[in-house]
C-alpha cells in the first residue's frame, strides 16, 4: 500500500502546521483514497513550535502569568508532551519582541525573567526536559533575568540583587545560585537557537540584534561591554566560558545563561522536533513525503523545517520522493535539490493580493496536493 507521510511546518499568519498537513492530506486522499497516510505537524525551533510539538504527541498548552520584557504582567503558553515529562517553551512567548513599540524599547532595562518563570513553571509540574526556541527576543540582559527567576542570586559589590535588563550587568560582582531551584540538577534544557552569533563583539548580541531592539549606537558599545563583562563573572563564579561559544549571543545572550545556569545543549530545532515526533521511523517505509513552510527560498537550506525533513527522510530511505509545497517560492531553489527536496510546489494560483492568497490557503494547498498525487499515479 502507497504511504504517505505529510510533515510541513506551520504557514506564518495563515496556518498551523497541523492544518497544513490536513489540507495536503485531504488533497492526497482525493486519489489515493486508500494509502496509509501519516500526518506529522513540524517546526523548527522558531514561532509554531510548540503548537506543533504539542499537536504532533498529544500534548497539553499550560498558560501562565509571567513577567514581560518591560515588568508588567502577561499570559504566556508553554507545551507540555510525553505525559509531562518533557516542556516544549519559545522564549519568545514571555520575553518577545512583540511586547516592545518605539515608545516603551530600551534594551538596558528589558528582562528574561518572564522565561524562567516559565521554565519554573515547567520544572514543578515535573518536566525533566526542556526544550527551548530561543530568538525574536525584545531582550539583552544575557538571561540574566532567566537565572534569577530560577532562584539565582546576581549581586552588586554591596550584595544587593541586580535589578532587570542588560545596562546592570555592568554593575555584576557575585553570582550566588544556592537558592537556585533544586530540581534544575535533574534537568535537561535543549535548545533550539535562531542563529549562531557569539555572545559580545562585532558579531555579539548587542551589535547585531540590540539596535532592533532600540539600541543607539551608544547602548550598542555599553550593553556588548556589559555582556562582556557578565561573562567574566561567569567564568569565575560558574567556571563557564561562553563569550565565543556559537549561538551563547542569541535572543539577547539567552543562549549563555541557558547555557550558564541549567544543564544544556545547543541542537538544530528541526533535528530536535525530527527526534521527539519519531519522524525518521515514520518516513522510513513511506513512498511519499509532503514537506512546506509558507516562504521556501535558498535561505531554506540553513536549518529550516522542509530541508531536516528532507534529509532525515533520504537518510533512512533514499528512495522516498521528498515534495515541498509553499505559499511562496523565492530564489535559487535549485540549491535545495541535493540536498533531498526532489520538487518544489507553490500553493498560489496565480497573481493576487497577499490577504487572498492566505486566506485561501487551506483551499489552494488542497488543490495542489491533488494535482501532484495525480502526476504521481499517473506516473507509476
Ligand atoms: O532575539 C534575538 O536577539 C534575535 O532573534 C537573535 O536571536
Amino acid at each position: 500500500m502507497m504511504k504517505i507521510v505529510l510533515a510541513p511546518d506551520s504557514y506564518k499568519n495563515s496556518l498551523t502546521a497541523k492544518e497544513v498537513a490536513t489540507a495536503m492530506h485531504k488533497g492526497f486522499a482525493k486519489v489515493y483514497p486508500e494509502a496509509d497516510f501519516v500526518d506529522v505537524p513540524m517546526a523548527d525551533g522558531g514561532e509554531g513550535t510548540v503548537q506543533s510539538l504539542v499537536d504532533a504527541k498529544n500534548g497539553q498548552i499550560i498558560t501562565e502569568e509571567v513577567t514581560n520584557p518591560l515588568g508588567y504582567k502577561t499570559e504566556a503558553h508553554y507545551g507540555l508532551i510525553d505525559d509531562g515529562k518533557v516542556a516544549v517553551i519559545e522564549m519568545a512567548e514571555a520575553s518577545g519582541i512583540q511586547y516592545i513599540n518605539q515608545f516603551t524599547q530600551n534594551p538596558y532595562i528589558t528582562t528574561t525573567f518572564g522565561t524562567g518563570e516559565l521554565i519554573k513553571s515547567a520544572i514543578q509540574k515535573g518536566a525533566k526536559t526542556i526544550i527551548i526556541g530561543i530568538g525574536g527576543s525584545a531582550t539583552n540582559d544575557g538571561g540574566a533575568g532567566m537565572a534569577q527567576a530560577l532562584g539565582a542570586h546576581l549581586l552588586d559589590e554591596k550584595g544587593q540583587e541586580l535589578q532587570y535588563g542588560g545596562a546592570m550587568l555592568e554593575k555584576l560582582d557575585k553570582i550566588d545560585t544556592t537558592d537556585m531551584l533544586p530540581e534544575l540538577a535533574d534537568v535537561k534544557v535543549v535548545i533550539a537557537s535562531d542563529v549562531t552569533n557569539p555572545l559580545t563583539g562585532p558579531n555579539g548580541a548587542s551589535h547585531v540584534f540590540g539596535p532592533q531592539k532600540g539600541a543607539s549606537e551608544e547602548m550598542v558599545e555599553f550593553l556588548d561591554k556589559a555582556l562582556s563583562h557578565y561573562a567574566e563573572v561567569l567564568k569565575r563564579d560558574l567556571g563557564k566560558d561562553l563569550e565565543q561559544v556559537p549561538g551563547a549571543g542569541a535572543a539577547g545572550g539567552l543562549g549563555a545563561g541557558l547555557l550558564a545556569f541549567t544543564h544544556s545543549e545547543m541542537r538544530s530545532g528541526v533535528d530536535i522536533v525530527v527526534d521527539y515526533t519519531d519522524l525518521k521511523d515514520k518516513v522510513k517505509d513511506a513512498d511519499v513525503v509532503v514537506t512546506g513552510e509558507g516562504q521556501i527560498d535558498f535561505q531554506t537550506k540553513f536549518g529550516k523545517t522542509p530541508i531536516g525533513v528532507a534529509k532525515a527522510t533520504k537518510a533512512v530511505n533514499p528512495q522516498a520522493t521528498v515534495i515541498a509545497i509553499a505559499g511562496s517560492v523565492g530564489e535559487k531553489i535549485s540549491e535545495l535539490y541535493p540536498l533531498g527536496i526532489d520538487a518544489i510546489f507553490t500553493c498560489v494560483p496565480g497573481v493576487e493580493e497577499l490577504s487572498k492568497a492566505i486566506q485561501d490557503t487551506d483551499k489552494n494547498l488542497q488543490q495542489v496536493s491533488e494535482n501532484i498525487a495525480r502526476l504521481i499515479k499517473n506516473t507509476k
